[in-house]
């Protein structure tokens, strides 16, 4: 029987296996149901936690055995509500614990010949004006961000070269107001060196990575440098606080189809974090980038803290369970908590940005809310970008230009923006700690290769064809549609 690693605390957390199981057991502050697939079971506990001793890991775990572990997973997939968009793999996104299996030798054992891994993600970005429109071309063929019903997957490509191609005069223009390109890949470098120096002062050597999703280094790339490595141990930490199907959940998919197909990588034991907003080391720095911004301000009692998050379509959240507004909600109430325990008691609110596209996205907008803001007498305001840990085109550009010029012809007098965390020390030390409780609960992924299924009636596909051409023809052709592309707002 092998042991089955079992976990403390609430970390939220996945494997890459298909039969990932996890419990939210986080109380919604703000008087919110728990997101729909946060539910399920109750993890194998853990009394003892991980220590660390030089140069070599040992795990303190309570053992379960291997069939109650597939006892709990059978249990927990059916008493999910909602499926999550990542299929089975995900059954949740917030808080919890994965199930181990092979990755633990036995109760109180010594791993002493680990390599260990960690695998950042992040979006990326163009790094030049060139790069602009075939980095939007990425992004928009992603599934988890133009989701087209399955009969229409087939437009996903061409539809993608059509709106990447509108919309990238605007986004060049962004991109040039910016220095030409995104500082994305060099900060995103930066943040992995200090996570690197970080595990190594807490005497945990490492190899740190970077995988991109949709530019360089592609996720692809890293992982083929993991395998060069002989990495043995996996934790997969996304660069996004919060977790949503068209972030994390889209990086984690790739991962997993990658994995899913190499017999190393599926065999290594890997940790994934799926959210860490909650965590006190960020919520903390959080507090004190805030704080001390405030200090900028003459009065800054009165200054209104304006948390602006980006946003996503509303039926991500609505229809397919995505936890993303309830984990952006819990994780402004933690903050403002933190904040009061400091004695800071100012004003707040939350809105989203970067909307694209015709449908409806997350509300309220936070070009409204500036507008309305201004008109109701707000003077002084200041912007807290919250979704992303790396300045990006939407902080220097978006908030930076844009809305800042909106606020002050609305009215508003005085605007401060928060700089995101970057290298801030207490973060990247907080990321460690997050890698470092991760490590024991990595599970290897093994999973049968599944032979995706091909539509071989031709009569389906003829029915499939002519509805698609429909479409598509309307897409293409529809004024209204194509300007919602081409700009931010429509
Ligand atoms: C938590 C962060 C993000 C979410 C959620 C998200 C969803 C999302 N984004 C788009 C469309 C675009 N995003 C673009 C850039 C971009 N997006 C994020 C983060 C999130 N996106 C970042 C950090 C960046 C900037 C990267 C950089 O180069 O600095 C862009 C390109 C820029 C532009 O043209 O505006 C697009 C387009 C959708 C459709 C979506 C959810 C479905
Ligand atoms: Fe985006």
């Amino acid at each position: 029987m092998d042991a089955a690693v079992s976990c403390s605390g609430a970390l939220p957390q996945t494997n890459l296996s298909g039969s990932d199981l996890s419990r939210s057991d986080h109380k919604f502050p703000l008087g919110r149901s728990s997101c729909s697939y946060a539910r399920s079971i109750g993890a194998v506990s853990c009394n003892k936690g991980l220590r660390i001793v030089p140069k070599k890991l040992e795990f303190l775990c309570s053992a379960a055995s291997r069939d109650e572990e597939r006892n709990e997973m059978v249990f927990g997939a059916s008493h999910c509500e909602k499926k999550s968009p990542l299929g089975e793999a995900l059954c949740v996104a917030a808080g919890v614990c994965t199930y181990g299996g092979t990755a633990v030798e036995s109760h109180h054992s010594h791993i002493a010949e680990e390599k260990v891994g960690v695998l950042l993600l992040n979006l990326g970005g163009p790094e030049t004006l060139d790069d602009v429109q075939p980095f939007l071309f990425n992004l928009f063929a992603d599934p988890d961000i133009i989701r087209l019903p399955r009969a229409f997957r087939f437009l996903q490509k061409p539809l993608a070269k059509l709106i990447s191609v509108l919309r990238a005069p605007k986004s060049k223009e962004g991109y040039a107001s910016i220095g030409g390109g995104s500082p994305l890949r060099k900060i995103t470098d930066e943040q992995a060196n200090a996570l690197k120096m970080a595990l190594e002062s807490k005497d945990m050597p490492v190899n740190v990575y970077v995988g991109m999703r949709y530019w360089y280094p592609f996720t692809e790339e890293a992982v083929h440098q993991i395998k060069r490595d002989r990495i043995t141990r996996l934790v997969v930490l996304p660069l996004y606080p919060q977790f949503s199907i068209s972030t994390t959940g889209s990086s984690v998919r790739v991962l997993q189809k990658i994995f899913r197909n190499d017999p190393y990588l599926s065999r290594l034991p890997v940790s994934v974090i799926n959210s860490w907003y909650q965590r006190e080391g960020y919520i903390k720095s959080m507090a004190d980038l805030i704080s001390k911004e405030l200090e900028s301000f003459s009065e800054p009692a009165q200054v209104m803290i304006f948390f602006s998050a980006h946003g996503v379509p509303l039926s991500y959240v609505k229809d397919s369970g995505d936890p993303y507004k309830d984990q952006m909600e819990e994780c402004i109430f933690l903050i403002m908590k933190e904040l009061k325990a400091r004695g800071i008691n100012n004003e707040h609110t939350l809105a989203y940005q970067s909307r694209v596209g015709p449908v409806q996205w997350l509300k309220p907008y936070t070009d409204e809310v500036l507008v309305e803001l201004g008109q109701k007498g707000v003077k002084s305001l200041l912007a807290v970008p919250v979704s992303f840990v790396s300045e990006h085109i939407e902080t220097l550009e978006e908030i930076d230009m844009e809305y800042k010029e909106l606020a002050l012809e609305s009215g508003i007098e005085n605007w401060g923006r928060v700089p995101a965390l970057g290298l801030t020390p207490s973060f990247i030390t907080d990321l460690a700690d997050a890698v470092i409780e991760a490590l024991p609960l990595a599970a290897a992924t093994s999973t049968p290769k599944t032979t995706p299924a091909v539509d071989h009636d031709p009569m389906r596909w003829a029915i499939k064809m002519f509805f698609g051409s429909f479409l598509a023809f309307i897409l293409f052709f529809s004024p209204k549609m194509l300007m919602a592309f081409r700009n931010h707002l429509i």
